[in-house]
């Protein structure tokens, strides 16, 4: 396959596959080695995955690698405010595609409560993420192509707060009339400081949207994807 045409800032690495498939086996062995070593040195290991389309064949790979699962916690990054029934629940796609196999011994902790909203669950939210030591180990992250990542959303009115460097608030309520559902996100401190940071991708419209966040890296508020893209990120794409 031709290498892409696009430049990325000092550290950041990027693996170009051929197939969506073979690029999530090459993700799933990198978070599972990552994870297989953070737990020669830590009780447990965190590992941060995102919804969406594109993280389908990771999870399914990533659910057969051999490690010690029953001393992960799997978090999602963000969550649709739907029951977990919804089609849209990213709990349900992270429970039915990875939380089997080998993987299926894994704690999951789960970002959305019996509340109406997201705002009125935020506390209980905190309170089953308290035990989540920080700084997280594993995040991978996808990216729309309004260069959105998590719940992280440039329209919406919670963003300056969410994205603020110094935000105290580990998760955030976000209302984006782009969106069809109100959504909870990680905030942008603890998915900064993950020790192990993905991006995958799937698509040629999605390296275009990478390209334009490239173009102007500060305008984070515009695309929020803008402040993870630093040295140290390991992007992964495929056709
Ligand atoms: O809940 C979500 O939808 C995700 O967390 C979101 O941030 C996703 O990663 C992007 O929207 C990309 O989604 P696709 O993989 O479907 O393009």
């Amino acid at each position: 396959m031709k290498t892409p045409d696009i430049r990325f800032p000092e550290g950041v690495m990027a693996r170009f596959g051929d197939t969506p498939d073979q690029v999530a086996s090459e993700l799933a062995e990198a978070v599972a080695g990552f994870l297989r070593n953070r737990l020669t040195e830590a009780p447990r290991a965190s590992l941060v995955v995102s919804g969406g389309s594109t993280p389908l064949p990771f999870f399914e790979a990533l659910s057969r690698e051999v490690l010690d699962w029953g001393r992960v916690d799997v978090v999602l990054a963000d969550e649709r405010w739907v029951a977990e029934d919804d089609s849209a629940s990213n709990a349900r796609l992270v429970k039915s595609s990875l939380l089997k196999n080998k993987a299926s011994k894994a704690r999951f902790l789960s970002l959305k409560q019996e509340a109406e909203t997201p705002r009125e669950g935020l506390e209980s939210v905190k309170s089953e993420l308290a035990e989540l030591p920080l700084p997280l180990d594993v995040l991978v992250l996808g990216m729309g192509n309004d260069g959105h990542t998590a719940s992280l959303f440039p329209d919406a009115p919670e963003l300056p707060v969410a994205m603020d460097p110094e935000c105290q608030d580990i998760v955030a309520a976000m209302t984006p009339p782009s969106q069809p559902q109100k959504r909870i996100t990680l905030t942008f401190p603890p998915l900064r400081d993950a020790r192990f940071t993905a991006l995958h991708l799937r698509g040629d419209d999605k390296l275009d949207t990478l390209r334009q966040a490239l173009s102007d890296p500060d305008d984070v508020m515009a695309m929020p994807i803008r402040g993870f893209l630093k040295p140290g990120l390991q992007v992964f794409w495929s056709p």
